[in-house]
């Protein structure tokens, strides 16, 4: 052998290979030459402008939307500011993309598909291996503002995807963090819980790269759990643990056992229940109804659909109601049918909302005994319709026509598209263009009668990306409901729904002042509850300041800033 190991590179262009750091062409010709770059990439110095323009290019280029994903990951694991760049350029149609709905298939394609790794892969067969790859990741006690943790058992609405779906999940909602609300990319990180999976297609199938055996549950999975936010606080103080797509018997219990003692937030739960408490008050503002009044019926009584019902329990209570009567004003329908007190496997936090079974003599049953949807809804008459329930098409149009006459909130809130409880545009058919709508995932605009319906997408990521940014601003010691409805509030403070046909909620494209409005909002009401752990001097400023931009800075042994744009 000669001075070097085969294969080993005496001056290495590590910087090009690292995304946080890498200009590729617009590195200018002093930094190529500091940084030992010169000759190894093309002549020409482009500005992040140029660079853009051609990715955006090669990107229509690709033929599915699976394609399109697979390629802005590509751009993301080689130069981050590009990618967010790109991402932030054209937001309304690349966020269907990166996220909500294409993520689904990125996540049921991800074995399949896999080409680098991103974030850190923690696995139960390894809890002793916890610490050692939180510290590898590389980041430093007071570097890490979040954390996204997903253990892939309820990923959206398609079920348990195992490994991929913790890895998909958590890169897809921090790439919206840094896209919507300027979360530093640097100093994130995603993690993918691996407990196992019972999708028996990847145990059996070829290429999976997760843990093959079933999902672990019980003391195992807890003490996992407990290892991991006890490592990640113990090395990462100041970050915020967000919980993302677990099943229904474990979201809720992690939340609680964790939410006094450090920050942290259920998306499916608060992210979810904030941003349909918005879009409800939205709906308010049109009827010019009172909340208290409202009679709504939850169908899906899981994670997103009780934590939905619990804002909107509160939101009742604070407009009047005892907490009682709020809660009588909620029905929740679930695989059973009507949650009664007396229905069988009932879980914690649905049994609030199970009502006396007297209530519900003489009312038509199932074969199996449950009272279905249609019989509640024709008996309720209510107000509001919420669907969570992954079951496509549940909202039937007899079902829609027995709501209370007016104009009836329908929110088919199920994801991806094929797992919508109506479309849109059938509800506006079926209620003659009086339905006022919201769903997960984007709908274009629908001309009905008339009048252009925009219709609202009511999903987390309206929210959590600006509850994020105030909780990094104001280095919140906890996640409180205050927080949340501040949150809420400021997003529906956001919406003129003045107009016919007029959204809900802000449009996609005003995601960035969505967010910082709401980080505002969360930061001001974390330092009134006495939760913040810094002066909140200029709350509007502060959130101004900390929000990343994708523009590059100058590298870390150059002597410029590189191209600008
Ligand atoms: N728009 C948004 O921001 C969000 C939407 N979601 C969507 O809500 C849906 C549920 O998600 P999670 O609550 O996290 O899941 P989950 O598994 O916790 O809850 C789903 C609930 O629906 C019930 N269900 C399933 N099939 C049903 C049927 N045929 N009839 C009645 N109930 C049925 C299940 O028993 C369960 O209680 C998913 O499609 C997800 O994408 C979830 C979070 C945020
Ligand atoms: C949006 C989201 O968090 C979900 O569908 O699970
Ligand atoms: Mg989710």
């Amino acid at each position: 052998m000669g001075e070097y190991e085969h294969g080993q590179r005496r001056h290495s262009p590590a910087v090009l290979e690292d995304p946080l750091l890498n200009k590729d062409t617009a590195f200018s010709a002093a930094e190529r030459a500091s940084l030992g770059l010169d000759g190894l990439i093309p002549p020409v110095v482009e500005s992040l402008h140029e660079q853009a323009a051609r990715a955006y290019m090669q990107y229509g280029r690709q033929p599915t939307d699976l394609a399109r994903s697979i390629f802005l990951s590509g751009l993301q694991d080689r130069n981050e500011v590009l990618f967010y760049r790109v991402l932030s350029d054209h937001l309304r149609e690349l966020l269907p993309i990166v996220y909500d709905p294409t993520i689904a298939q990125v996540i049921e394609n991800y074995s399949r598909e896999y080409r680098r790794p991103r974030g850190v892969y923690l696995s139960i067969d390894d809890p002793g291996g916890i610490e050692r790859a939180l510290r590898n990741f590389g980041l430093g006690a007071g570097d890490v503002d979040l954390i996204v943790a997903s253990d892939a058992e309820q990923i959206l609405g398609i079920g348990d995807w195992g490994l991929g779906g913790g890895a998909g999940i958590t890169a897809g909602k921090l790439a919206v963090y840094t896209a919507a609300a300027g979360i530093d990319p640097a100093r994130v990180i995603p993690v993918a819980l691996d407990v196992g999976t019972d999708n028996e297609a990847l145990l059996n199938g070829p290429f999976y790269v997760g843990e093959r055996h079933a999902r672990v549950r019980g003391e195992r999975y807890d003490a996992f759990i407990d290892a991991y936010v006890s490592t990640a606080t113990r090395l990462f103080p100041q970050a915020l643990l967000h919980w993302e797509d677990f099943g229904p018997s474990n979201a809720r219990r992690i939340l609680e056992r964790y939410t006094g003692r450090v920050p942290t937030f259920n998306d499916d739960m608060q992210g979810t229940g904030a941003i349909v408490l918005a879009a409800v008050l939205g709906a308010m503002r049109v009827t010019g109804q009172r909340l208290r009044d409202q009679r709504v019926v939850v169908f899906g009584a899981g994670t997103a659909g009780i934590g939905i019902a619990d804002q909107l329990r509160d939101a009742m209570a604070r407009d009047g109601l005892d907490e009682e009567e709020a809660v009588r004003r909620v029905w929740a329908v679930d695989k059973q049918g009507l949650l009664t007190q007396d229905v069988a496997g009932l879980r914690d936090f649905q049994r609030p909302y199970a009502r006396p079974p007297a209530e519900t003599e003489g009312w038509a049953r199932d074969e199996d005994g449950g009272i279905g949807l249609a019989e509640v809804v024709a008996r309720v008459q209510p107000t509001m319709l919420l669907g969570t329930s992954t079951a496509r098409g549940a909202f039937t149009e007899d079902v829609v026509r027995s709501m209370k006459a007016g104009r009836p909130i329908v929110f088919p809130l199920s994801n991806p598209t094929e797992r919508m409880e109506a479309a849109p545009d059938d509800l506006l058919r079926w209620t003659g263009g009086r339905a006022l709508v919201a769903t997960g995932v984007p709908v274009e605009p629908i001309p009905y009668d008339g009048v252009d319906h925009s219709i609202a997408q009511a999903n987390n990521a309206l929210l959590y990306p600006g509850v994020g940014l105030g909780v990094v601003v104001s280095r919140a010691r906890r996640v409180s409901d205050g927080m949340l409805r501040a949150a809420a509030e400021a997003v529906a403070g956001m919406v003129d729904v003045s107009a016919p046909g007029a959204s809900l909620l802000p449009e996609v494209e005003n995601l960035r002042a969505v967010s910082a409005t709401v980080a505002v909002a969360v930061a001001r009401q974390a330092a009134e509850e006495g939760l913040a752990r810094v002066a909140l001097d200029d709350p509007v400023q502060q959130v101004q300041d900390a929000m990343w931009q994708p523009r590059y800075r100058p590298s870390p042994s150059g002597d410029g800033g590189g191209a600008e744009s």
